[in-house]
């Protein structure tokens, strides 16, 4: 049986050169964060700096996972990861050159087509709640390949786990009721994790 969903590890390495790269990654991230936040918070109308405070500020969680998803003999019919969208603020992906991972858009499944030296970006959830549904969390998927292992190392840039998030207060009012409730991270993700209803 190809065994994909079980083959995720969470990694907390502290040795030598792999640190020094993860460390040098991980400012090289937030960097891009900060930058990616501050433009869809202008983008929504607000201030620069608004976004980012309402998703957790300074306290945000950067939290890498590692999949790893080896040869199948049948690709056809199983999924390296099934359909969904992360619960995360935003996704930084990077994946290594085997096609996998898939966007549903349009009512089609299309490959994410891989680049060299890309980081990929999936809006989650909570932008999605914060932005009051003006954003949309990316449905993804991932598939396998019959000949080579495919992995990708994504980062979820979440907030703090007892923080609050709900449609940002400037983007709600009677023409624009709020959509989501407002309610911690980790209740959020405690919902979503044993499928009962936000
Ligand atoms: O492997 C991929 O490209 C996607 C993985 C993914 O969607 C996830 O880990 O949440
Ligand atoms: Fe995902």
């Amino acid at each position: 049986m190809y065994p994909p969903t079980q083959n995720l590890y969470r990694v907390d390495v502290r040795c030598g050169a792999f640190t020094e790269a993860t460390e040098e990654y991980s400012r090289h991230l937030h960097k891009v964060v900060d930058e990616l936040l501050r433009s869809l918070s202008l983008g929504l109308g607000l201030e620069g700096h608004e976004l980012k405070d309402a998703v957790g500020g300074n306290e945000l969680v950067f939290n890498l996972k590692i999949n790893y998803y080896p040869p199948c003999p049948c690709p056809d019919l199983v999924l390296g990861v099934p359909s969904h969208t992360d619960m995360s603020a935003l996704t930084i992906l990077v994946p290594n050159e085997v096609q996998g991972l898939q966007a549903f858009q349009d009512g089609h499944w299309v490959d994410v087509n891989y680049i060299p030296n890309a980081l990929v970006v999936h809006i989650g959830d909570q932008i999605e709640i914060l932005s009051n549904g003006r954003c949309k969390s990316m449905l993804h998927r991932s598939t396998v390949n019959k000949d080579k292992t495919r992995m990708s190392w994504p980062v979820f840039v979440e907030p703090p786990a007892d923080h609050h998030v709900g449609p940002h207060r400037k983007l709600i009012n009677e023409q624009n009721p709020s959509k989501y409730k407002t309610k911690k991270f980790s209740d959020y993700c405690y919902c979503k994790l044993n499928k009962i209803p936000q």
